[in-house]
């Protein structure tokens, strides 16, 4: 990583206006601070979403121009991008990723003294999500129900493969979820090899393989089997589970799996046993959201799109359109994004100084209205002047 890097960055829609320059202000404010100069960024904006199709024309979503630049740059950060629900184009996100080959969507979850939390004792909650990114009903194949090619399909599954189970086949919509082994292996593998290099003390395979045998319960055993050949665990107890010793601490690290259901409520009533978790794209989706809601919610809560060559930063949260342009949503999950790309960037002391600037802003009440609302005795601020408390804490 030179001193001076180019990271291409996308604004983004909706909120994207608001958060995305708040991000790099702090991010900027960091890394004068951390080097005194000695380093810089130079962000270069790309385009992508609804400023893309003022700019490229109409219809031009996700210029080639932006995926040249996302490539060659190696390391870049997004802004959210709208998706229509029903009709219209598809995800921008997820194109992304795929384009990328971005396959890791990790979302670490961690609290923050002093954040306000729906749960008791939110300081138990430290889990890191490892969410397949390429594949699963993400792939975006799927029919619209009357449509020809549904038709086509249910004809197909009926006269050929002896299905006989369609309840409706003259009105199905029809999705197909290609879950592949080498798509789980490569996501579990980076899970556990995680929790080798960070010290973790479990790996938790999150399905639902009791009713999607072949996708999801695939999805466990590629684990269970990537766990045993490749980092030497052995079965507890006869297995599943299994465990195997970290090679750089000696301590043991348990591979689990839990059915997402029950995933779902343990992780609101027992949040101590959960670690590392890997899990299929949806899923990881659900999961992400619900357990970014018991740290402070999705404003706070950061993520990184990963692939061998390249990654691309971005918050958990959407475009949260009615809060626009208003200069009042959360700016934490970027800027933890940020924090998340300098670390992988090794400019340890700049991400340093965010983590500990944004712990001092929210201990000293200085807060959005998202933790306003639920804090006895905060001070509201504005997206913006939330970074420049930030700023002010350095
Ligand atoms: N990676 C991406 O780019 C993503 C894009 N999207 C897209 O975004 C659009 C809107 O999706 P939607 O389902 O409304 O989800 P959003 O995440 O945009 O917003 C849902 C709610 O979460 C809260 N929230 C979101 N961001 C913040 C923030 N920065 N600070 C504080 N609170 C926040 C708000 O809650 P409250 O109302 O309680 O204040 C908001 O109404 C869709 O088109 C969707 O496809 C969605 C997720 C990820
Ligand atoms: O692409 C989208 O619009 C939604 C993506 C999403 O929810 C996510 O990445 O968590
Ligand atoms: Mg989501």
């Amino acid at each position: 990583m030179p001193d001076n890097p180019i990271i291409p960055f996308i604004e983004g829609d909706g909120i994207g206006v608001d958060i995305t320059p708040v991000m790099k202000d702090v991010v900027d404010a960091a890394v004068a601070k951390a080097y005194g100069g000695k380093r810089k960024i130079t962000w270069m904006e790309v385009y992508a979403g609804e400023k893309s199709t003022r700019l490229y024309g109409p219809d031009v979503w996700l210029p080639e121009d932006t995926l040249a630049a996302l490539k060659e740059y190696v390391v870049s950060i997004k802004g959210p991008m709208t998706t229509p629900v029903g009709g219209g184009i598809r995800s921008l996100n997820v194109a992304l990723r795929q384009e990328l080959d971005l396959y890791v969507c990790l979302r670490p979850v961690r609290y923050f003294t002093g954040v306000p939390s729906p749960v008791k004792q939110p300081e138990l909650i430290d889990m890191v999500i490892f969410r397949e990114n390429t594949e699963d009903i993400y792939a975006g194949i799927e029919w619209q129900a009357e449509s020809d090619n549904a038709r086509k399909v249910i004809k197909f599954l009926r006269d050929e493969m002896g299905v006989k189970k369609i309840r409706f086949p003259e009105t199905s919509a029809i999705g197909i979820k290609p879950v592949s082994r080498e798509g789980s292996e490569r996501l579990i593998r980076k899970a556990l090899q995680y929790a080798v290099d960070n010290d973790r003390k479990s790996v938790t395979l999150v399905h639902k393989g009791n009713i999607m045998k072949f996708t999801e319960g695939g999805f466990r055993d590629f684990g269970y089997a990537i766990a045993q050949n490749e980092f030497g665990a052995e079965p507890i107890d006869g297995g599943p589970w299994c465990k195997f010793k970290n090679p750089n601490t000696g301590r043991d690290i348990v591979v689990k799996d839990a059915i997402a259901d029950a995933f779902l409520q343990q992780i609101l009533l027992r949040p101590a046993d959960y670690d590392v978790i890997a899990t299929l794209n949806l899923n990881g989706d659900y999961i992400s959201d619900a357990l970014a809601a018991q740290v402070g919610g999705i404003g706070i809560a950061p993520g990184a799109n990963i692939s061998d060559n390249y990654a691309v930063f971005e918050a958990t949260h959407g475009t949260a359109p009615k809060y626009a342009g208003l200069d009042k949503v959360n700016p934490g999950s970027l800027i933890l994004s940020a924090e998340m790309m300098l670390r992988h960037m090794g400019w340890l002391e700049a991400a340093d100084l965010i983590i500990s600037s944004m712990e001092r802003a929210i201990g000293d009440k200085q807060v959005t209205y998202d933790f306003a609302r639920l804090m006895d005795g905060a001070n509201e601020v504005s997206c913006s002047e939330f970074g420049r408390a930030m700023i002010a804490r350095m």
